[in-house]
């Protein structure tokens, strides 16, 4: 049976990845976008990184940052892999020599621009081109069946335990991601959420394959 693989995003304490570690999700998100109420600063970050065991991906959210700054998060902080959110291009994300996943909004042009990443993990989410993501936005599923035919997809926006089955059922991707979807306030995660939304997955994936 194919399992569809758990992002978790945004974990600003401790217990929370604790938790999210504990209910056996394959990666966890530190966000360093400006503006983002779940930002974590180096020294958090490093903290925090440290609670992520070597099995559970680390991953390092950035969105239109100067290069010095990423790398600087790349250098402290260590992560598996970064996720680029905001309009960088193919070569600005494979500048730091990690595994990296590409966020494309549905709400722009993403069906030419999924052409551009060959070599990225591509996320699909519900924010226009310039807007920040984790708005708990959702979108027409559907838009991204094909994709998810051809490549592996891992599906964000707006996900929480009620609608992933469904999202799963229609998409097939090959992850999600959920941000605001397991919370219990901004950068707040909930530990009923968030085993809620991993026991709806399994559901998902054992209905589906
Ligand atoms: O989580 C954030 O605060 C965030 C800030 C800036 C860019 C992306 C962000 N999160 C990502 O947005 C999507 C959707 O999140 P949600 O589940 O709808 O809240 C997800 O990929 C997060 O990783």
């Amino acid at each position: 049976m194919q399992r569809t693989r758990i992002k978790f995003c945004g974990l600003t304490r401790p217990a929370d990845i604790e938790a999210a570690v504990r209910l056996g999700v394959d990666a966890i998100g530190l966000v360093f976008a400006p503006g983002s109420p779940r930002r974590v600063d180096l020294a958090t970050a490093a903290a925090l990184r440290q609670r992520i065991p070597g099995l559970c991906h680390c991953v390092a959210l950035v969105m239109d940052q100067p290069y010095d700054t990423v790398q600087a998060i790349v250098q402290t902080v260590r992560p598996d892999m970064l996720q680029f959110h905001g309009s960088e291009s193919a070569a600005d994300c494979a500048r730091f020599g990690l595994p990296y996943i590409k966020a494309l909004g549905l709400g722009g042009e993403a069906e030419t621009a999924v052409q551009a990443f060959p070599n990225a993990l591509i996320l699909t989410d519900s924010h226009a081109p310039g807007q920040a993501g984790g708005t708990g936005q959702t979108f027409d599923w559907n838009r991204v069946a094909d994709w998810t035919r051809q490549r592996p997809v891992m599906l964000a926006g707006g996900l929480h335990a009620d609608n992933v089955e469904s999202a799963i059922a229609t998409a097939r991707p090959y992850a999600v991601d959920v941000s605001s979807g397991v919370e219990s306030a901004p950068g707040i995660k909930s530990i009923d959420r968030m085993q809620a939304f991993v026991r709806a997955v399994q559901r998902a994936d054992q209905s589906n394959h």
